[in-house]
Formats: structure tokens, C-alpha cells, sequence
């Protein structure tokens, strides 16, 4: 493809993606429900609930030692490593699955070279507030957030005003989350105790500085 066939697939793109727009100040919001259709999303979920490294794994606060509310794999390019309490790891290579997931996202203009990816098992299952903020995804990281499963609600809250914003993430949809959004607001998960159901969501990043620390506090 030529530079040009490049550069006017990307133009035409960000106008597609305009009318999904969240209307947010400080940073860009784009939530687009059905980006994969029902079936696909329901074949990615079962697929990736048996196949992905899941873990739960563990965190220090003050001292003690905790589980963390959710099970995480971290997929990747092999120079995409990952700090986490105080460890390097290495990404799992890329499953056959999430390498298609993330071609598509880079056919739309986002590149990653790494994901992260969170299984909520029931509505007990959360994560706490926190902005995307590791210097090693750059001043003003693109993320591309995949949603499958049982609908949960994500929220963000503005860190200067305190302004919330719910969004219901449905089986299926792309969440996109960039400009200053992770300088000037935070985000999480919280609990739905009446969801018996499992959710999966795919979070693809580009790691720049070759190491990213994980959320391991929230
Ligand atoms: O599960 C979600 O929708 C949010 C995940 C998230 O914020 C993260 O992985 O950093
Ligand atoms: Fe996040």
C-alpha cells in the first residue's frame, strides 16, 4: 500500500469513528457497541476463558499480601516486558486469537504491541480506580479496549471536577480510550453483585519503552 492509500485510510477512518464520539472534555472517548457481531464475540469469550494464562495474582499494600479482584494474562511482542511488584515479566506470545484481534484493531489505525487481558469471573470481580498513566505507554497512549461477556458498567471520573461518566460495556464492543483522557481522568470497574456471568475484556497497548508496570495496586 502506498503512503498515500496509508495516510487517507487512517483520515477516513477517524471520520468513521466521529459519530461514536463520547462527548468528554481533556482526552478522547469512542465507544462503538457490535464492533465484533454476537457470534464472533461469544466464540472469542469461550475460546479465551480456556486457552489464556489466566492468574490471580497476588499484591503488597501497607505490607500484606492480597489477591487481586480479577484474573490478568499479559500477551505480547517478547520486548514488551511488563514490571509488576517489583518483577520483569514477559508476555505470553501472542495466542492465534488475540494476534487477529490485534490485526484488526491495526487495520483501524491502532497499533499494539501488547495486551492485557482481565477476566471478571461474576459481578464480585472489579477493578479499582486508576488512570493508564505508565510513562512507558507515552504522554497520550492510545488503548483499545475489547469488552465480551456479561455487560459491566465502566466508570470514569474526572480528576480535577470529579465529573462521572458510566458507560454499560456490552459483548462485543470497542471502547477507545485516548488524547489526554488517562493525564486528566481515572477509570474502574466496580462491583455488580447481581451479575452471576463472566466477563473478558482485552485491553491492546503500545508499549513503547520496552517495560510497562501493571495496575498491580487497584
Ligand atoms: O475491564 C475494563 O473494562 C477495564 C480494564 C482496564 O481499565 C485496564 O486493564 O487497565
Ligand atoms: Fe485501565
Amino acid at each position: 500500500m502506498s503512503h498515500f492509500a496509508v495516510a487517507s485510510r487512517r483520515l477516513y477512518i477517524a471520520n468513521e469513528l466521529q459519530p461514536y464520539r463520547v462527548d468528554i472534555t481533556d482526552g478522547d472517548l469512542f465507544y462503538i457497541p457490535g464492533w465484533l457481531t454476537r457470534d464472533e464475540s461469544n466464540r472469542y469469550y469461550s475460546k479465551l476463558s480456556q486457552t489464556l494464562e489466566w492468574q490471580q495474582d497476588r499484591i503488597q499494600v501497607f505490607g500484606k499480601w492480597h489477591l487481586i479482584p480479577r484474573l490478568q494474562a499479559w500477551y505480547g511482542d517478547a520486548d514488551a516486558n511488563y514490571q509488576y511488584s517489583g518483577r520483569t515479566l514477559t508476555p505470553n506470545p501472542w495466542t492465534p486469537e488475540l494476534a487477529v484481534l490485534r490485526n484488526k484493531l491495526s487495520e483501524s489505525g491502532m497499533a499494539s504491541n501488547s495486551v492485557l487481558a482481565n477476566c471478571y469471573r461474576n459481578g464480585e470481580d472489579r477493578m479499582g480506580w486508576h488512570s493508564d498513566n505508565e510513562p512507558e505507554l507515552g504522554p497520550a497512549p492510545t488503548i483499545a479496549s475489547i469488552s465480551l461477556g456479561a455487560t459491566r458498567c465502566f466508570q470514569l471520573r474526572h480528576k480535577g471536577s470529579r465529573q462521572r461518566i458510566d458507560i454499560e460495556l456490552e459483548n462485543g464492543s470497542l471502547l477507545i480510550m485516548g488524547g489526554q483522557l488517562q493525564q486528566h481522568w481515572q477509570h474502574g470497574l466496580p462491583t455488580r453483585k447481581r451479575c452471576l456471568d463472566g466477563r473478558i475484556n482485552l485491553t491492546f497497548r503500545q508499549v513503547n519503552g520496552r517495560t510497562i508496570r501493571a495496575n498491580g495496586l487497584k
